[in-house]
């Protein structure tokens, strides 16, 4: 199995807060990776030095088994912190502008928006889309230009069950067809229901990487998950 991402001793320090201690994850080709942890803990960051929006002070991120470059990051789709939309443009002029910013073809944008059962509201303005909606046009924008690593900040934030579901069901689609998908989340029946593996930040530095099962004391996700983020360095912050 190769590897899609390896984050080796990763620091970062935001505006004097320790955001990243030594982080490290190593996500393997074609799985869905299930990054948890507390509040705080440093999952937005580790995304985002993933994506290249900010460069960690220590430590090293490798994509595809090549160190983080310009080339490597256009092989990663994001969605960090929201969807980060247009009230006043519609579905498909939000997809057009992505692929001429992209260099992609505009029918990549089409084809995301099918992905994502979009096509019935492609000419609504993003204004009066459902919450679900914009989640769901945030990740056709992030799978647009065909990305091999898919990162996904909290995607089922506020959504419904069926949601939930839809986002889950493609997550497991992408993976069955080779797109590999690294996703934050604070529900752990989810990540259950999602992610082949998982990594768990505390404070910053990885506190567990293995399958979920691996955390559950007792058959007891939930208590696993608090024993062991009571028991990390520092704990919650
Ligand atoms: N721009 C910033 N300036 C100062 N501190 C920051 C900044 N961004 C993040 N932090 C701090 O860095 C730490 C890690 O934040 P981060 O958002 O990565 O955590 P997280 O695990 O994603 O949290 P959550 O689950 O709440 O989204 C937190 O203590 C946060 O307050």
């Amino acid at each position: 199995m190769t590897e899609a991402l390896r984050a080796t001793g990763v620091g970062k320090t935001l505006g004097g807060t320790t955001a990243l201690d030594g982080a490290e994850i190593t996500v393997r080709s074609g799985e869905v990776y299930g990054l948890l942890g507390p509040n705080g803990a440093g999952k937005t960051t580790l995304m985002k030095a993933v994506a290249g929006l900010l460069s960690p002070d220590a430590g090293e991120i490798a994509l595809f088994g090549r160190p983080l470059s310009d080339r490597s990051r256009r092989e990663v789709g994001t969605l960090i912190e929201g969807p980060g939309l247009w009230p006043h443009l519609n579905a498909l002029e939000h997809v057009t502008v992505h692929a001429q910013l992209r260099g992609v073809p505009e029918e990549w944008g089409h084809e995301a928006l099918r992905s994502l059962g979009m096509l019935d509201v492609a000419h609504r303005r993003t204004s009066t889309h459902s919450l679900g909606m914009r989640w769901r046009l945030g990740i056709a924008l992030a799978l647009l230009a065909r990305p091999r690593l898919l990162v996904l900040d909290e995607p089922t934030n506020g959504l419904d069950p069926v949601g939930m579901r839809d986002i889950r069901e493609l997550l497991r689609d992408l993976a069955s067809v080779g797109v590999t998908t690294l996703v934050s989340s604070h529900q752990l029946d989810q990540v259950a229901r999602t992610c082949d593996r998982v990594g768990v930040l505390v404070a910053g530095g990885t506190a567990y990487e293995g399958p979920l099962d691996g955390l559950a004391g007792d058959n007891d996700l939930e208590a696993g998950f608090f024993d062991l983020v009571t028991r990390a360095h520092g704990g919650v912050r």
